[in-house]
């Protein structure tokens, strides 16, 4: 079985049931990396009033179209206007307000004039007693300013109604900051599906624990429930259990009732123990996919969840999330379809021509990637080493330096 007619199968397995899934109404602050499901409409004008670009001088634009820094145009400070809520009295005409930025710019005011453009003490730094361009002083006014000038018209960002974010948006947070500024506190996402790992082997043990010889520390309850959890997914379910099928049994019922999908590792290959394989009944499919690692592949379905079983060597379980696991839910999770990508290779690669391998490798300057350590399925900390995965064809058994591969990002 090849590698892309399991991969197409897997897809046709899950993607139906996840392109199905909910909306969820989730607050801003959980909302980061998830995917729009409704397009965003703004609920108000942005800016909803008329507000001032800078800290300065809110003025009629005809009465300093003559300013110049020789002759100033010299006008009374009849106010102040902080930024904060109220609606301050309309400007008489001959007269300025000292404006700060995001002030309401005062009706009878077309322009604002920057502090920079007048003689009035800066703003931060007034000696004792009232200063020049402070209120009930006047300012001299050195350059002039068109009819609009630093002033932010209501609804020159957005209208109300019109669209801010449209349906399918990966959220981030700049589409947060905007959602945020139209006074929207929550946002309907896709619901993310819902994964179960499972890890089996009753020589594997948690982490922190001591292991005596024989016991190997679960690399893949970890490892696939991070993959999952980058990929976009929610796991809502972490699991192990030793080589009893009713033990297994047990859990998977519970996975399958928790999870849009199940993810188990290890006993699937041709040993006395088997225990996925034993426990798993005609809904499930166990074949070998020509690659290596990541051959013994199970996918189908428990008590009608989709599960797919990967072989339990940690470089195995690794490489069968990234091939056949990764893009469907990365599909769910809104996230672009990755670019096929192409390097060459830094030094010869020998493989054997009937699986297709897929290597570790290091990605490196001017689009070469090197091939790290060897080709065993339990170099896990080799595998730590790497960034990419190395994609040697089935039918290729030598690829020399300097030739391309196409790889794959972990
Ligand atoms: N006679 C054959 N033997 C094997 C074949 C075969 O075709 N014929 N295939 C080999 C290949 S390839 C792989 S891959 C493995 C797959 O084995 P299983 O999926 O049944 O996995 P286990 O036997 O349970 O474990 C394999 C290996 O990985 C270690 N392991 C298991 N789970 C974990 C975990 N969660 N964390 C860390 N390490 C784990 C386990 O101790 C074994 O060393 O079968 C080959 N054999
Ligand atoms: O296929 Mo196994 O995953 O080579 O080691």
């Amino acid at each position: 079985m090849s590698v892309e007619q399991h991969r197409r199968e897997v897809e046709a397995l899950l993607w139906p049931p996840f392109a199905g899934r909910g909306t969820d109404r989730v607050a801003l602050a959980d909302a980061l990396d998830r995917v729009l499901s409704a397009d965003l409409l703004a609920p108000v004008d942005l800016p909803s009033f008329r507000s001032s670009q800078m800290d300065g001088y809110a003025v009629r634009s005809a009465d300093v179209a003559p300013a110049t820094d020789g002759a100033p145009v010299v006008l009374p400070v009849v106010a102040e206007v902080p930024a904060g809520p109220g609606t301050p009295a309309a400007l008489a005409p001959g007269t300025v307000a000292r404006i700060m930025t995001g002030a309401v710019v005062p009706e009878g005011s077309d322009a604002v004039v920057p502090v920079e453009d007048t003689d009035a003490v800066r703003f931060g730094a007034y000696p004792a007693g009232p200063a020049r361009g402070a209120v009930g002083t006047h300012v001299g006014v050195l350059a002039p300013r068109a009819a609009g000038e630093f002033v932010r018209d209501v609804g020159s960002d957005v209208r109300g109604g019109d669209l801010v974010l449209p349906a399918g948006t990966l959220l981030g947070p700049h589409h947060l900051a905007a959602a945020a500024s139209c006074g929207v506190a929550s946002l309907d996402v896709r619901a993310r599906v819902r994964v179960a790992v499972v890890s089996t082997g009753t020589e594997v043990v948690e982490p922190g624990r001591a292991a005596a010889t024989g016991q190997v520390y679960d690399a893949n309850l970890h490892g696939l429930a991070a993959a999952a959890r980058r990929a976009g997914a929610d796991v809502v379910l972490t699991g192990r259990t030793g080589d009893d099928p009713r033990e297994l049994a047990a859990l998977l019922a519970r996975a399958a009732e928790e999870a849009d999908l199940v993810l188990t590792s290890g006993g699937v290959s041709q040993g006395a123990y088997e225990v996925v394989k034993d426990t798993l009944g005609d809904g499930v499919t166990f074949r070998s996919v020509a690659m290596q690692p990541g051959g013994p592949q199970g996918f189908g379905t428990y008590e009608g969840t989709p599960i797919l079983t990967f072989p339990g060597n940690p470089v195995s379980a690794q490489v069968s999330f990234v091939v056949f696991a990764r893009p469907v839910l990365e599909r769910a999770a809104g996230r672009p379809a990755r670019e096929v990508e192409t390097r060459t290779v830094t030094g010869a690669i020998d493989s054997p021509p009937t699986k297709q391998q897929m290597l570790r490798g290091r990605l490196g300057p001017g689009g070469t990637v090197e091939v790290v350590g060897g080709a065993g399925s339990h170099l896990v900390a080799t595998m730590a080493a790497a960034d990419a995965l190395v994609e040697v064809p089935e039918d290729v058994g030598r690829v020399e330096a300097g030739e391309s591969v196409r790889v794959v990002r972990l």
